[in-house]
């Protein structure tokens, strides 16, 4: 067996699979050999998403900021090796009030607590483990964004803070740091081409990067290549962090 190869039969939960970047990491999970469930928040976020029907992928619905919904959909899982957690939301300052940031707060942070909470005993059984989609927003702030910066910033010390409280469970927990990607969660700022280029022009790399380009990291971090990995934080980000 490879280094990278997953045991037959893996299983992954990818929450908010039906996004951009959680279709990317679904179809690189299913290109491993693994079955995935990708999620999406309702009906409309399924049927909007980019992956097609196919063998081993399930799509399910599942909001995050909704205990009885996590306990039920969780309840019926049995043999998870992976969770991802990649459901988010992102609010711009204007539209700033203290409901906003807490919603934010609710879906980003608190959804991912209580998806790698449900799932724990999942994991435990199988050694598996969690990889947390937090951001470059984490380390670096933009102005108008204060909920989602504080969010990731709080998935970042979740991870850590988990990673430790489960090592004994042999779970391991870390976390991937995209930096600015194409996706639907930031089409309308992509509308202003001089923020759109002012970016872009901070990027190393010279680029904005594409779903794809996230995926294979958060497949390392799960796979039996990062048996020794745990709480740590992967940027993936053209660069970005380091200048
Ligand atoms: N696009 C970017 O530049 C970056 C994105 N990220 C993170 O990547 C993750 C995926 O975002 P994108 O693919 O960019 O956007 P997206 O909008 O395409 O995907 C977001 C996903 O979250 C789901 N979602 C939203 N609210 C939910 C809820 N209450 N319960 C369950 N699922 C919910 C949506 O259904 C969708 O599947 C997010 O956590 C985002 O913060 C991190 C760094 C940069
Ligand atoms: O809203 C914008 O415009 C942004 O630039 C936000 C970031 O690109 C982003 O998507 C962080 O995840």
């Amino acid at each position: 067996m490879a280094v990278f190869d997953f045991p037959e039969g893996h299983r992954v939960l990818v929450v908010g699979g039906a996004g951009d970047i959680g279709a990317a990491i679904s179809r690189a999970f299913l290109e491993m050999g693994c079955s995935v469930i990708a999620t999406g928040v309702d009906e409309a976020a399924l049927a909007a998403s980019s992956l097609a029907p196919q063998p081993r992928l399930a799509l399910r619905t599942l909001d995050v900021t909704d205990d009885a919904q996590v306990a039920a959909f969780t309840g019926g899982l049995d043999g998870l090796g992976t969770l991802v957690n990649c459901a988010g939301i992102l609010a711009r300052f204007k539209e700033f009030e203290i409901e906003t940031f807490q919603r934010v707060l609710d879906v980003n942070l608190t959804g991912t607590f209580r998806l790698c909470n449900a799932c724990l005993p999942l994991l435990a059984k199988t050694e598996g483990s969690i990889v947390n989609v937090a951001s470059m927003n984490a380390f670096v702030a933009l102005p108008f964004i204060p909920a989602y910066c504080a969010s990731k910033g709080g998935v970042v010390m979740l991870t850590k803070s988990l990673a430790l409280a489960w090592a004994e469970k042999r779970v391991r927990v870390n976390a991937i740091a995209p930096g600015y990607v194409e996706t639907a969660i930031n089409a309308a700022g992509r509308q202003d081409s001089a923020h759109y280029e002012r970016i872009r022009a901070r990027i190393p790399l010279g680029q904005w990067a594409q779903p794809g380009d996230i995926a294979g990291s958060a497949v390392y971090l799960a796979s039996p290549a990062a048996h020794y990995v745990t709480g740590t934080v992967l940027a993936v980000d053209g660069g970005f962090l380091a200048g």
